[in-house]
Formats: C-alpha cells, sequence, structure tokens
C-alpha cells in the first residue's frame, strides 16, 4: 500500500507542477503516512519531482518540544525530508511547544492559521492554500489529523486550524487542521493498512456521522480516495469488497 500510493503521490506531484508550476501537499502523521514517505523515499521515479517546488505543509501534530522523536514532523523529515532536496522555506511545519507561542496550544494554532493564510488561495476566498493532496492516517478510532471521535475539534466551522486537549492518544494536546480546512483540498487520501485498521475503514464507510466517525467527514473538492491494503479492506461491506478491478 505504500508502495502503491507512494507511486501515486509521485504522479499527482508531478502532474501538479507541470499544470501550475507548483504543488502542495499535506503531510499526516502515524505509521501509514510515514511508510508512504519511507516508499517515496527509496523511489527510483522520486527524481522526477522538482522538490523545490513543492510546498509542505501538516494535518496535525502532537504539541511537543522542537526535536521531540514524536513530533509528526520529526518523523517525516527522517522518512524523507532529509533525503530530498526540499525548499527549506517552503516547508511549513506546526509549532512545537517551545517555539514562538510557548506552551500556548490556541495562540500556536493561531500562528499556524496565520501562515497559512499567508499562502491562502485568493481566488477562491479561501483560508488556507489550494492543497493538492491532502494526506490522512486514518486511526483504529476512525480518527483522522488529531480529530477524534467525540471530541469539541468537529464542531469547529469557522476556524482552519485549532487546538487539541485531552486526545484519547498521546500526548493529549495536539494542533490540528479542522474538516472545513480539510474540505478545501483538491485531493483527500485517507491511508489505512494493517488489520487494526480493517473496522476503521468498514464504519467509516458505511455512511456513519462524522461527529462519531471522523474519517467519515474527510473528503476532497473533486476526489476522495481511500488507499487501504487486504487486511485494512477485510470487513468492508460486501458492496466495497473485493475491489472493482477494471
Ligand atoms: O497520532 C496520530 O495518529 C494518526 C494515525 O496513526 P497510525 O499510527 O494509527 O497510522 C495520524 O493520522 C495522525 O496524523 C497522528 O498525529
Amino acid at each position: 500500500m505504500a508502495q502503491a500510493a507512494a507511486a501515486r503521490l509521485i504522479t499527482k506531484i508531478v502532474d501538479a507542477q507541470a499544470a501550475r508550476g507548483t504543488a502542495s501537499v499535506v503531510l499526516t502523521g502515524g505509521r501509514n503516512g510515514n511508510g508512504l514517505l519511507a516508499a517515496l523515499a527509496a523511489s527510483p521515479a522520486r527524481d522526477a519531482v522538482d522538490w523545490g517546488r513543492l510546498d509542505l505543509w501538516w494535518g496535525d501534530e502532537r504539541f511537543l518540544p522542537a526535536g521531540d522523536p514524536d513530533r509528526n514532523e520529526v518523523q517525516a523529515r527522517e522518512a524523507l525530508l532529509e533525503r530530498v532536496p526540499v525548499d527549506p522555506s517552503r516547508v511549513h511545519p506546526m509549532p512545537a511547544c517551545d517555539g514562538p507561542w510557548g506552551n500556548d496550544a490556541e495562540a500556536a494554532a493561531e500562528g499556524y492559521a496565520a501562515e497559512l493564510a499567508t499562502a491562502r488561495d485568493v481566488l477562491n476566498h479561501g483560508a488556507v492554500p489550494r492543497f493538492d493532496v491532502l494526506l490522512l492516517g486514518v486511526g483504529p478510532d476512525t480518527h483522522v489529523a488529531s480529530l477524534f471521535p467525540e471530541h469539541p475539534a468537529l464542531h469547529e466551522r469557522e476556524r482552519p486550524v485549532v487546538a487539541v486537549h485531552g486526545a484519547p492518544k498521546p500526548p493529549p494536546t495536539r494542533i490540528t487542521l479542522t474538516l472545513p480546512a480539510i474540505r478545501t483540498a483538491r485531493e483527500v487520501w485517507l491511508l489505512a493498512a494493517g488489520e487494526d485498521k480493517a473496522d476503521a475503514a468498514r464504519i467509516a464507510l458505511s455512511g456513519p456521522g462524522e461527529l462519531q466517525v471522523p474519517a467519515a467527514g474527510a473528503y476532497g473538492e473533486s476526489r476522495t480516495l481511500w488507499l487501504l491494503d487486504r487486511a485494512a479492506a477485510s470487513a468492508l461491506p460486501p458492496q466495497l469488497y473485493p475491489p472493482a478491478t477494471a
């Protein structure tokens, strides 16, 4: 799944750069997201990407000190960003808890929203840039980014970025894009690999509400793509699995 997703992402970035000169991708944390980045780093096709014309953002971050190995940013740098010639000025990690806003997660979320606004899509009156692809690793509890089932952040309709407190998965304090911000992306790709994701994929693709099942509320403006391996797809409703091969 990681290799197939990496190959798709390379193609998508190359196409976006050919069409618009640049591409923008929102990265996710977690096992599946990091697996994709590692597969991308290992792919000979990675040289087709113009890494200097790629903007990278994050969908969520664990609010920890800079350099903490549990930060999504640190894991992404290890898996991919230290291995390709990205332009550091176009890499936009979410703030750390010892950064310019200190331990104030709300201020850090506002700060990231302001950074997103500097690159926003003026033509579409958007609060955030027009992301080409927004990646989301689906958690076993159906969370995406740091939007956890029944958490207040899921009610946010105005702000593109919010702080999260009391997350059920450590660390408890996080920063996340909101569902309205996620839905402005051209394409949203949801990643689920492994047996422990099978129930999450089944539930999310069975038409539930987004407050109970955040993954169900994550979709892109022109495309929503679920990328699953066989284990994660094994519990899908019969009308969805086995997938069509045509
Ligand atoms: O904590 C997080 O977890 C999820 C999914 O992680 P996984 O290891 O179960 O694949 C990820 O989407 C999110 O970005 C991250 O902060």
